[in-house]
């Protein structure tokens, strides 16, 4: 089945799109990604949905709007992605997240988790004409859940390896890691486990855009903080920030690791007088330390192989870095010296056959088919649901093609 699956994660840097060929179930799932690109929003929406998750208050006449923009713009992404190929027969449309409110079971009284997707499916269905599945977390969070990550029960099934255990790490605006064991020890699907690790390239973008004064948006290539040392003073206190002592399961967002967050990191560093890029390469650490943390906290034991996606996996002082935390006798770092006998590989999905840049579009395209197919999409193991769950709504694209064409439906609603 061709499938397109669309997204705009915390970075808010554009809408990836994938167009997949999809076949089989779970255990045998087969993908092979046909095209991927990635579409920048106007700036201006961009903007907006910056300071909405940044906290902005919006009227129900502004949020109508932003949700109209937002639909059309993921509808102009498949639309893109088809020029001269052939047509999906169906989109999982993962929208954009403005809001996440992960279950709270500290205050005594245990408060559902929230978490609001922008750019509904049933606009998506109407503009394209293709049947649309969205509002993939939902489900999740009515059963107790976190409702993230969701991509690691596609991990599984297609990264997981015979022999070696492996983390396959995202790193985005935040970061998330899918820890599979080797699919030849006992009962390895229930010994997965996954959690959101911390800031990933959230803290790393805001702190590009205010050190070059917006004339960047983040540190290419992590050429930037190469060219600084890191502070591991300021590491280790923001590292003893409770979420990071949190066992999972659990979730994060720019309601935690966005600009508040910044502000206060910016304040810390006052004092040990940085230069830009000692602040860059700081914050940089933050997102590596807190990674290895948390593999050292939470697992049972250190993972054979490291694969990192999503952007910051193109950021080569980043994976250095994290390369060195997991290699032997690591010297200069806020955690305890751990001797590991021999380093743990650091590569990226790509080169195991999986598109580092496009996996969290082609996770939502295999989630939207595994809703066709009536198979579930989440992991309870991982995000604390109560039961496994057919995540995704599904919005039927009408029996007749509209009257006019779709970009003409497209046009009307610029
Ligand atoms: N060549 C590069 N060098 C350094 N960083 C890069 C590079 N390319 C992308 N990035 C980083 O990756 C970020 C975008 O990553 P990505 O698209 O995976 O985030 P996202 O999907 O929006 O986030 P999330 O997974 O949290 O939803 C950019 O904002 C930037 O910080
Ligand atoms: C609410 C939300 O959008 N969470 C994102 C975010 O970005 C990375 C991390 O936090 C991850 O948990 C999740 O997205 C991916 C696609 C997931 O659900 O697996």
């Amino acid at each position: 089945m061709r499938v397109i699956g669309l997204i705009s994660g915390t970075s808010v840097d554009g809408i990836d799109a994938a167009m997949v060929e999809i076949s089989g179930t779970d255990v045998d799932l087969k993908v092979e990604l046909l095209a991927g690109a990635t579409y920048p929003y106007p700036e201006a929406l961009r903007e907006q949905i910056l300071a909405v998750c940044a906290g902005a208050a919006l009227s129900m006449a502004e949020l109508a709007e932003l949700d109209d923009a937002i639909a059309t713009s993921f509808a102009q992404a498949a639309q893109a992605i088809q020029t001269d190929r052939p047509k999906a027969q169906l989109i999982g449309s993962h929208g954009q997240t403005v809001y996440h409110r992960p279950p709270d079971v500290q205050v005594g009284i245990p408060q559902m988790g929230y978490s609001l997707q922008l750019g509904r499916g049933a606009l998506i269905a109407h503009l394209t004409n293709i049947t649309t599945i969205s509002n993939f977390r939902v489900a999740d969070i009515a059963a107790g859940g976190q409702g993230a990550p969701l991509v690691s029960k596609i991990d599984a099934y297609l990264l997981s390896h015979p022999q070696e255990s492996r983390c396959v790490q995202n790193i985005g605006g935040i970061g998330n890691t899918t820890y599979l064991p080797a699919r030849q020890s006992p009962h390895w699907e229930d010994k997965i486990q996954g959690w959101d690790t911390g800031p990933g390239n959230a803290l790393l973008d805001l702190a590009v855009q205010h050190l070059s004064g917006g004339t960047k948006t983040y540190d290419q290539d992590g050429n930037w903080a190469a060219s600084g040392t890191p502070c591991q003073a300021l590491v280790q206190k923001w590292l003893s920030h409770d979420f990071f002592q949190m066992p999972p399961p659990k979730s994060t967002g720019r309601e935690l690791f966005g600009v508040d967050f910044f502000q206060r990191c910016l304040a810390d560093a006052e004092p040990y007088d940085l230069s830009d890029a000692d602040l860059l390469a700081t914050l940089t650490e933050l997102t590596v330390a807190s990674i290895v943390h948390s593999y050292r906290t939470f697992l049972p034991k250190m993972p054979d192989r490291v694969l990192l996606c999503g952007g910051g996996s193109r950021n080569l002082y980043l994976k250095q870095r994290l390369q060195a935390y997991l290699s032997p006798a690591f010297a200069s770092a806020p955690l305890p010296i751990t001797n590991y006998p021999l380093a743990i590989p650091v590569m990226t999905t790509d080169e195991v056959g999986l598109n580092a840049d496009y996996k969290e579009a082609i996770a939502f395209a295999v989630l939207a088919y595994w809703r066709h197919l009536g198979i579930p999409g989440n992991l309870p193991q991982v995000t604390g649901a109560s039961a496994s769950a057919l995540l995704g709504e599904i919005h039927l694209a009408m029996a007749q093609p509209p009257h006019d064409s779709i970009d003409s439906a497209l046009a009307v609603s610029d």
